[in-house]
């Protein structure tokens, strides 16, 4: 078998088209939706990931504010920050670009963020929200996940999901999400004895672990829908997921690439959960389940 390939590109772009008629509505009622990013430090990657947010934003008529702080900052001097962010009426997003320097304290920081503007969906309320099907912000990630597999038209009721990796913004998160919609879900990590004897039974795996060639072809039922999350730079500079992308495209009957998958859609969710936001201050919003 070889596998279908899933183009996150073309299906972010889609999904902006229809965004950039949101704003153009909002635009209408006069709002502007606005996103706010915070970065602490200058972690290359992380300042890559802020500029093509800020850029996405401008092509869909998001207005952007970017706040930059030293990799020595006070943490109060962030949360002060974050307070007037909250506080600030043209501000319908906040976004804290993860991971923080040592000395901070990431859950401070999440908490501190206003609920109704935590477009990453990190805050406890939101954490709450989807572990009981009553999603506020759907985190970006799994939520680009859920979207590309519902416009591939694959059926997640009843499936076998495994989800490698059970970190707080992406496994858990995605985990809970595919329960939502009824699959059966099992979650491994890094302490999971024997990952082969978990991946082998999913119709839908997902993986999320940052280990580049984690998923080797044995590991993969014949005609699994595969899922690669995971960003990892190599050595020679090329950027490659958690899934052996050569030998498992020859067992799978749909898979992501590793750059053109998931990734394009994380950011394309971030824009759509700002204008969530902006639309339900408006009153103008249409409910959307986790
Ligand atoms: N495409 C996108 O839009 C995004 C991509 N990413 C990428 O996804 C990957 C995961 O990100 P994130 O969740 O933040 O990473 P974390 O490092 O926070 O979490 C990694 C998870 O994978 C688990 N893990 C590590 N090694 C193994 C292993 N050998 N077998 C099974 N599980 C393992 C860890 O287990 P344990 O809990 O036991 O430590 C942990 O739960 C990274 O490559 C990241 O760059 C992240 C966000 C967005
Ligand atoms: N508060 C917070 N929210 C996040 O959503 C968040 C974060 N912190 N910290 C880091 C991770 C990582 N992340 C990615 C987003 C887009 C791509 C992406 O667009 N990737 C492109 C390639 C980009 C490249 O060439 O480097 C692709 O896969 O095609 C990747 C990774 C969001 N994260
Ligand atoms: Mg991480």
């Amino acid at each position: 078998m070889t596998a279908r390939l899933v183009d996150g590109i073309a299906v972010a772009a889609k999904i902006r088209t229809e965004l950039k008629e949101r704003t153009g509505r909002l635009a209408t009622a006069g709002c502007v939706p606005g996103l706010a990013v915070i970065m602490v430090g200058n972690d290359p990657a992380s300042a890559v990931y802020v500029r093509n947010k800020i850029r996405a934003c401008h092509e869909v008529g998001i207005h952007s504010s970017r706040f930059d702080f030293p990799s020595d900052a006070d943490p109060a001097e962030v949360l002060a920050c974050i307070r007037s962010l909250n506080a600030d009426p043209t501000v319908h997003g906040i976004l804290v670009q993860l991971p923080l320097p040592k000395h901070f304290s990431v859950p401070d920081i999440l908490e501190a963020i206003s609920a109704e503007k935590d477009v990453d969906g990190f805050h406890l309320y939101n954490v709450g929200g989807l572990v009981v099907g009553s999603t506020v912000f759907p985190p970006c990630t799994p939520y680009g996940v859920v979207k590309l597999l519902e416009h591939e038209g694959v059926e997640i009721e009843g499936k076998n999901v495994v989800v490698v990796g059970a970190s707080n913004i992406v496994g858990k998160p995605m985990a809970l999400m595919l329960m939502q919609r009824e699959a059966t879900v099992c979650i491994c990590h890094a302490k999971t004895r024997d990952l082969a004897q978990f991946t082998i039974l999913a119709d839908i795996l997902v993986v999320a672990a940052g280990k580049p060639n984690l998923i080797v072809p044995q590991m993969v039922k014949t005609g699994a829908v595969v899922i690669d999350v995971g960003i990892n730079r190599l050595p020679d500079g090329r950027l490659v997921g958690d899934v052996d992308f050569a030998g498992v495209s020859q067992k799978a009957s749909l898979i992501t690439p590793v750059p053109g998958g998931v990734g394009p859609m994380t950011i394309t969710m971030l824009l759509a959960n700002t204008i969530a936001s902006a639309e339900r201050r408006m009153s103008l919003a249409e409910p959307e389940r986790s």
